[in-house]
This record gives structure tokens, sequence and C-alpha cells, in this order.
């Protein structure tokens, strides 16, 4: 592995579980806090988003945008934040811009390769990184495979390369739409999941719900221009799986939380909640999962009603 210094945008809960991976495998690494840097580099925690994990000495934190002069800057911002961020703080520099986000822009209706786009320099790439990763996982160092997006194909190699480690495995593809409509979507299911456990439905109603939800993924995706093959891959089903299997996720948890008539933590990021009120705005795609999860999250619809209209939809070919 050749060492190859990499900024890290957003020391949120998985820019940090990156640096402290990509730092491990002997990468420079040079990570931006929109706030307390100092006190995470004197840490060497992040306690407020990654608690107990220690980032190794190749990893620096920095409140200072002047700073991110790597070739490969990875932006690990919430979709929805990513543009009042990009708009005070572009143009960048580096040769390959990489997103992590998973959500669609509920103001423009963008993913977030769209959005950076607008804030990009001439040579710039633009990719998404993608895939089932709880961040704790990745900074344990735990087995994780992951779907690197990139139309230049050169480039795609060349960040596969520098961004691969022993333990995270990338597989690279030209599909960034699928890629991002993977993760996007998956997150507005997980809900829906998080909310059929909460209200007592049953993991078979889950296991239902998931392979429609799928089937509703394939659907966006295809009509956004995607690949069926990305989105049966990491970024789709694998993403999809991952997510809504588990408690730890924050979509499956909000989920929960909306069905037990408890009060989210609005402080958590929850992406599937505006890339759900995003589709169900949209008349033009068939979107019954999201729509019924824009209408519980925004108490347009009881959780009775909800589920009543899933259930009394016409009986139909699979
Ligand atoms: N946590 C996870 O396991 C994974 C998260 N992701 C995705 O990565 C993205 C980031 O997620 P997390 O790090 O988990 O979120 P987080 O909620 O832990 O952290 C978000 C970070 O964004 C920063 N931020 C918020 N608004 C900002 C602004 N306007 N300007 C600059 N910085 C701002 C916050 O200071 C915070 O550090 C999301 O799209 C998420 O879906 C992807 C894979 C796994
Ligand atoms: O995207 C994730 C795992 O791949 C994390 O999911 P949550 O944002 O729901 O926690």
């Amino acid at each position: 592995m050749t060492p190859t210094p990499i900024d890290i945008a957003g020391a949120g809960a998985f820019g940090t579980a990156l640096a402290i991976t990509l730092g491990n495998a002997g990468h420079p690494v040079r990570l931006w806090a929109r706030d307390g840097a100092a006190a995470i580099d004197a840490a060497r925690e992040n306690t407020r988003r990654l608690p107990g994990y220690t980032l190794p000495p190749t990893v620096r934190v920095t409140g200072d945008l002047a700073e991110l002069t790597a070739p490969i800057l990875i932006l690990a911002i919430p979709t929805q934040k990513m543009d009042e961020f990009l708009g005070r703080s572009a143009p960048f520099r580096a040769k390959a811009l990489v997103s992590t986000a998973k959500g669609i822009h509920r103001a423009t209706g963008l993913g977030p390769t769209a959005l950076i786009a607008r804030h990009r320099g001439a040579d710039t790439a633009i990719a998404q990184l993608t895939g089932p990763s709880f961040a704790e996982d990745l900074a344990r160092g735990l087995p994780t495979a992951l779907t690197l997006a990139c139309t230049d194909a050169d480039m795609a190699r060349d960040l596969q390369h520098a961004l691969s480690t022993p333990a995270l495995r990338l597989y690279i593809t030209s599909d960034v739409i699928g890629a991002e409509l993977g993760g996007a979507l998956k997150n507005v299911i997980a809900i829906a999941a998080g909310a059929v456990m909460g209200a007592g439905l049953g993991e078979s109603a889950r296991a239902a719900l998931m392979a429609r939800g799928f089937a509703e993924m394939r659907r966006v995706a295809r009509a956004a221009g995607a690949l069926d093959e990305t989105l049966s891959g990491l970024s789709g089903l694998g993403d999809l799986v991952l997510t809504c299997t588990s408690a730890k996720s924050r979509n499956t948890a909000f989920g929960m939380a909306l069905a037990e008539g408890r009060s989210p933590d609005p402080a958590v990021t929850v992406e599937g909640l505006a890339t759900a009120e995003e589709l169900a705005a949209r008349p033009e795609l068939d979107t019954p999962i999201a729509d019924a999860v824009a209408a519980l999250a925004t108490g347009a619809l009881t959780l009775d009603a909800v589920i009543d209209m899933l259930l009394r939809r016409p009986l139909k070919p699979e």
C-alpha cells in the first residue's frame, strides 16, 4: 500500500470511523470538524459522535478548511447539510471528491454527487462511497465491503486502491446514480422496517416489507436511469439488509420510535426522512412505502391508517 494523503470533511460518526480506518492503514489523514476540532485532536477521540475509538497518530483533526490540500477529499456530511457546507467552502481543489452521504436533497431533489458537481474545480472527479457499513464496525476494523462509484474509470481504480485496506474492500462501478440511490432509498425502507417492528407486526411482516421495499427501490432507481445490478449489490440490497435488521441503524430506530409513540432525538441524523418526503412529493413515482413513511413521520396519517393503506392496496402480480 502506498500512503496517500487523504482529507475528510465532516467529523461525524462516519467521517471519524473512516479517518480511523484509513489512518490505521498508514495514510496521513486530515479530519475537518466543524465543532471542537482542537478538543478531538487533543483527546484522540471523538467523544460526541464516535466515543470509545482512538484516533491513530496518522490522523490530525483541524477546524481550518484551508488545511484540506490532499488529492482526495472525502465529504462525510449529511445530504441535507451538504449544500450549505459546500456553499461556504467551495471550490475544492482535490483531484477527487468522494461523497458518503445517503440521501436525496429535499430543496433541490438532487443526489449528493450532483450537489457536489456544482462546487468542484474543473479537473475534479466525483465519486460516491456507499454500502453496508456501520461506523462502529469500520472503526473496530471489522471486515467491510463497499461500492465506490465514479464515471471516470481511471479515477475509480485509483480510489479503489487508495481507499481499500486489509479489512475494507471496495468494489467499483461507473453507475453513480444507482450507487447513490441504493444508499438513499434503503434509509426510507429502514424507517418503515423500524415502524413494523415498533408496531409489533412481527418479523414475517418485516421480511415482506423489505422485499416490497426492494421492489420500490428498483422502480425508483430504474426511472432515474440506474442499472438494476447496482441495486442488487452492496449499495442497495446489501445496505438494505444491514440497516433494516439492526436497531443500531438510526433510520430503523427512528421508525421504531415513531410506531411506539416516542419522540425521536432531533440531534440524530436520520437521512431517510427527507428522502421519503422528497419521493412522496413526486406523483410520477409509484412509492407506496415512501408515501407511508412521509405520512407517518409528518403526522398526516396515524400508524393504524398507514398500515391500513398499505394492506388495502389492490392485489396484483409480484
Ligand atoms: N454512521 C454510519 O454508520 C454511516 C453514515 N453514512 C452516511 O454518512 C453521512 C454522515 O453521517 P454521520 O457521520 O453518521 O452523521 P453524524 O450525525 O454522526 O455527523 C454529521 C456531521 O456533519 C456535520 N455537519 C452537519 N451540518 C454541517 C454543516 N452545515 N457544515 C459542516 N458540517 C456539518 C456535523 O458537525 C457532524 O460532525 C450521512 O449521509 C450518512 O447516511 C454512511 C455510512 C455509514
Ligand atoms: O448507512 C448506514 C449503514 O450502512 C447507517 O445507517 P443509519 O444512518 O440508519 O444509522
